[in-house]
Order: structure tokens, then C-alpha cells, then sequence
């Protein structure tokens, strides 16, 4: 076999069944170019820098973290729209990051997408019951009767009535695009779907319809999720682990009850006091958190290989300017990587 068609091989064969859902190692991905006229300078951007994530069959992972934290561009290289530096990337049995050019139609099966913009993502110019049929004539060859009862089936299991099937999509509300826009993930039997902030486009009534259909569908189908969001109350509920991004690193992952209650990492701590909570006794906490974490000046921009958090962390201390801290377990499960936690030196490396 040529070296060739043995990378190939490599990228095809699947492990269905076998281990993780997805495993994520060292990730790196970096975008360069250059800045527009006049002065077209170029840059290289770092915005997903070593990162780990583990789905089980069947978990929701979530991944949160503030705006430009590197979320969606771990989402599209895991879903291989675009190509990542450096790192692995296995996926429902497939070693992505070992795709050439040619993305096999195997792996876009049995990994799934659904985005923020459902009216970005569904084409305008057909009816729902084509844009939900098209996997499945793609990918099972369906046609005829048997497809459109298929249609039925999708569109009546994420709460849609058989009529939306001849309607566009520019007719349907935001929370019912977003509803076919889960309907077509899911009619090529996915194992794994990539919710890239699938419902932060929607009123908070209808977000909660969302996420309960994707409960759901999850409950149905044994699919896993990896559910990217910004804000933590959105992913808290749904998922089974989180993990917290700052930008372009994980800095904390661990069961989802455990990294809200009792987060390890600074920067969790903010992302929590930053979400909404209906307790009033949790209000007047996040109140003081806040006034805490605003009391701090802003210290020097870190040095590459620092903690990035460094700048804006009210417990910073020298060694998180220079060096980005070890992974320490925490108690209640799951790691924190931040100086805090760092393990006390053992009797060896003290002497
Ligand atoms: N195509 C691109 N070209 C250059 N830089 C990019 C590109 N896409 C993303 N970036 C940069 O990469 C970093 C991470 O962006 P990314 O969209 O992954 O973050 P995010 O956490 O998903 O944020 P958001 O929730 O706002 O989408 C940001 O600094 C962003 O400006």
C-alpha cells in the first residue's frame, strides 16, 4: 500500500463502538494573514492553543467560555471545516486530524452540526421537507414515499406538524428553524452533533423549548453532544461535564454540578457571577463575587506561555505571568490548570 493510501486507510477506518466518542489532544490552531490597507501588516493569531477535550457515547460536553475564547474554532475543527496546526482529533472512530483533502462522506454522517444562525444555515430557496430529505437521499439513498414518510417522521419527533414540510424557511419562527435545523442534523443518524451555540439566537421562552427537544433527542438516540455556549447557566442543566475555555486554553473541565458549584479556576468564578440565577441568596453571592473580581486592577498582559487569565485575575501572583500552570485534580472531580490548586511539591523535586 502506498504511503498515500495507508494515510487514507488511517483516516477511513472507524473504531465504531471503541472508546471515546471524541478525543481531543493538543489541538492548535492558528489563523495568519494580513491586516487590511493601509498598512497591511501580517499577524498570526494563536486561538485554540493545546487543547484536551473527552466525549463519552452518549455525554453532552459543554464548552464555555466569553466571546473570542476559541469555542467555535475547536467546534469547526473537530467538525474539519477547517484544518488545525497541530494536535489529534478522533471522532466516532475516525482520526480527523489524518483527513486529506477529501473529508469521507462516512465521517460527515456520523458527525452532525447545528449552528447559531438557523437562517444562515438552511437554504432559502427550498422547502423544509427537501432540506431534511437531502441527507437522507445522500446518505441512505432513500427516494419516493419512503422518504417522505421519513420527512414526517424527523420534522414530528423535534415537534413539528407534517405541513411545515411545504413551508420555507424565512416562514417558520426562529426557535422552529432552529427545530429543522436539529431535524436535518439528525436524519443521518449521527453519532456525535456539534451544537455551536444553537440557542443563543432565540428568546430565553423559546431557548428552554430548545434545550429540552435536545434532551430529548439525546434520550432517544444515545447521541452525544458537544454543546458550545458563552454563558454557563445555558450549558449547566444540559450537560453532563463542562469545559471552561479562556482564550484559546482549557483552564477547568470537571462534572457540570461540580464546576458550577464549586469552581475551581478564577476565571469559572467570573464566568458564574456573570450568569443570570433566578436565587436570590445566589444573587447577593454573585454581587460580592463581582465587586471582587472589578476591585482588581488590570496587571501586565502575560507573557506567551502564561496564564492568560493572568492580566484580569484578582488572585494573580508572579509565577502566572511566565507559566501556564500543571493540570491538578479537584476535589468533586475533573482538573483545574491555575497556580492556586498547584500540588505541593513532592519530598523529591523539594530536595
Ligand atoms: N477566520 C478567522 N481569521 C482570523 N481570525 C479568526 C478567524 N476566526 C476566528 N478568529 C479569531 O480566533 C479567535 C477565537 O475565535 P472563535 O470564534 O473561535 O471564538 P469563540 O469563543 O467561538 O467566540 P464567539 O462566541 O464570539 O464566536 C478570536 O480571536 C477570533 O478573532
Amino acid at each position: 500500500m502506498s504511503p498515500t493510501n495507508t494515510a487514507k486507510a488511517a483516516a477511513e477506518s472507524t473504531t465504531e463502538d471503541a472508546g471515546p466518542l471524541l478525543r481531543v489532544r493538543n489541538l492548535t490552531v492558528s489563523f495568519t494573514g494580513r491586516r487590511s490597507a493601509p498598512w497591511r501588516r501580517p499577524f498570526s493569531n494563536v486561538a485554540v492553543d493545546s487543547v484536551g477535550l473527552d466525549i463519552a457515547p452518549g455525554e453532552t460536553l459543554g464548552l464555555v467560555g466569553e466571546s473570542g475564547s476559541g469555542k467555535s474554532t475547536t467546534a469547526r475543527a473537530i467538525l474539519r471545516l477547517l484544518r488545525p496546526d497541530a494536535g489529534t482529533i478522533e471522532a466516532a472512530g475516525f482520526r480527523v486530524d489524518a483527513f486529506g483533502r477529501r473529508v469521507p462522506a462516512a465521517y460527515r454522517r456520523a458527525v452532525q452540526a447545528v449552528f447559531q444562525d438557523p437562517l444562515g444555515s438552511l437554504d432559502p430557496t427550498k422547502v423544509i421537507g427537501d432540506i431534511v430529505a437531502e441527507p437522507l437521499a445522500v446518505h441512505f439513498g432513500l427516494r419516493g414515499p419512503e422518504r417522505a414518510k421519513r420527512v414526517a417522521d424527523l420534522l414530528d419527533q423535534v415537534g413539528l406538524a407534517a405541513h411545515h414540510a411545504r413551508r420555507y424557511p424565512y416562514e417558520l419562527s426562529g426557535g422552529q428553524r432552529q427545530r429543522v435545523s436539529i431535524a436535518r442534523a439528525l436524519a443521518p443518524e449521527p453519532r456525535l452533533i456539534v451544537l455551536d451555540e444553537p440557542v443563543s439566537a432565540l428568546d430565553v421562552s423559546v431557548q428552554s423549548q430548545v434545550v429540552n427537544l435536545l434532551e430529548d433527542v439525546r434520550e432517544r438516540t444515545g447521541v452525544g453532544y458537544l454543546f458550545v455556549a458563552h454563558d454557563l447557566a445555558v450549558v449547566r442543566h444540559t450537560s453532563d461535564r463542562i469545559a471552561v475555555m479562556y482564550r484559546g486554553r482549557v483552564v477547568e473541565e470537571g462534572p457540570a454540578d461540580r464546576i458550577c458549584e464549586l469552581p475551581a479556576h478564577p476565571y469559572t468564578d467570573a464566568l458564574l457571577a456573570a450568569a443570570p440565577d433566578p436565587d436570590p441568596a445566589r444573587q447577593r453571592l454573585q454581587r460580592r463575587r463581582r465587586r471582587e473580581l472589578t476591585a482588581v486592577a488590570p496587571g501586565p498582559a502575560p507573557a506567551p506561555g502564561g496564564c492568560p487569565f493572568a492580566s484580569r485575575c484578582p488572585h494573580r501572583m508572579p509565577v502566572c505571568t511566565d507559566t501556564f500552570p500543571d493540570w491538578t485534580d479537584v476535589t468533586g472531580g475533573g482538573r483545574v490548570a491555575c497556580h492556586l490548586h498547584d500540588d505541593p511539591p513532592t519530598p523529591e523535586e523539594s530536595r
